[in-house]
């Protein structure tokens, strides 16, 4: 059978409608149901020996944190069964499951970004193999333009909370029918960003000479940069830095019960001015990310020393 003619099918048998009437989002959750996403899982654990209790995201030229992984056993996104690829320079796609600071990890070097054509769904389908790997906490870090004056080039910022347009206009990872094995239909996400945990960063921030800032991720769906009024925009409601990944992976991760930590590596400054030369450029935004990495990499690591056991429980 043609694959559209069984999305049609899985479409119709969910929905009783054609697909054409239904949304990106619902009918990718439609076809990637929890029996899928346990086929998906299950190929790729009988390929490794490692049980990960951390999932580990790694943002734009930050796949190097993945470089401090022992006992290293790689499975290449291409080469797992209807697993989308990467297709960002920055992102290899490649999973590395191993152990970092004696826990047992997954590393994502790569992630999925709505703007490849991925719908926000499918950009959270790792989530879901995480949860399934029996992930108890996600480590989520982006590059990110900076919108806070204060905030410099190569500048950490933690995460402690997001704002995502995209997401409240339906560009949603969870529309659709909800599977409750996954997580609850409705979702309260107001302590997404766990207030532990950023203290945790924190004080390994302290510990490294790092000088963490903290503030809000503001979210587009590029793969434009903003104009200048998108920037104020969200700077005055609040937003301290920009990019175009994070807050949707995180709501799914929340949603199915892992722990989320989140940081960005402010990559370059958001134009707030209209006379303002344009200085977004996707190279020189992987080669900032690329020399903050050691940091990036010293604080995960002292992060999950630092991590109290029963976090992963
Ligand atoms: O994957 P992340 O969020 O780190 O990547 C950032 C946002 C866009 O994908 C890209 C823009 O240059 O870098
Ligand atoms: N200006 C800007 N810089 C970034 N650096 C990484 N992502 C972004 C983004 O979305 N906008």
């Amino acid at each position: 059978m043609e694959n559209s003619e069984i999305l049609n099918q899985i479409v119709k048998k969910e929905f009783n409608l054609p697909a054409q009437l239904i949304s990106q989002d619902a009918i990718t959750n439609a076809y990637y149901n929890y029996e899928k996403i346990e086929e998906i899982t299950k190929w790729i654990s009988e390929r490794v020996t490692i049980r990960p209790k951390i999932g580990i995201i790694c943002g734009s030229g930050l796949g190097e944190i993945a470089n401090l992984v022992q006992n290293k056993e790689e499975i290449q996104y291409a080469d797992i069964p209807e697993f989308p690829r990467s297709t960002v320079h920055g992102h290899k796609g490649v999973f590395v499951f191993g152990h970092l600071s004696n826990e047992p990890v997954v590393c994502m070097q790569g992630r999925f970004h709505p703007y490849e054509g991925y719908s926000t769904a499918l950009c959270t389908l790792p989530v879901k193999v995480f949860k399934l790997l029996g992930v108890k906490l996600a480590i989520i870090t982006n590059a990110a333009g900076g919108l806070n004056p204060n905030f410099s080039i190569g500048d950490l910022m933690v995460i402690k909370d997001h704002f995502s347009l995209p997401i409240l206009s339906l560009q949603h990872p969870l529309v659709g029918h909800n599977d409750e094995r996954f997580g609850p239909r409705f979702v309260p996400i107001t302590n997404i960003y766990d207030k532990k945990l950023r203290q945790i960063l924190h004080d390994c921030g302290k510990e490294l000479n790092l000088d963490l800032r903290e503030g809000v991720y503001g979210t587009i769906s590029g793969p434009s940069y903003e104009t200048v009024t998108d920037s104020l925009f969200y700077l005055r409601n609040g937003a301290d830095c920009v990019g175009m990944s994070t807050s949707h992976e995180a709501t799914v991760a929340c949603y199915c019960g892992i722990k989320v930590v989140a940081f960005s590596i402010i990559t370059d400054k958001v134009a707030i001015e209209y006379d303002a030369e344009d200085g977004s450029d996707h190279n020189e935004i992987v080669k900032i990310a690329k020399l903050k990495a050691k940091d990036a990499e010293k604080l995960v690591s002292n992060f999950i020393q630092k991590l109290n056991q029963n976090l992963l429980e």
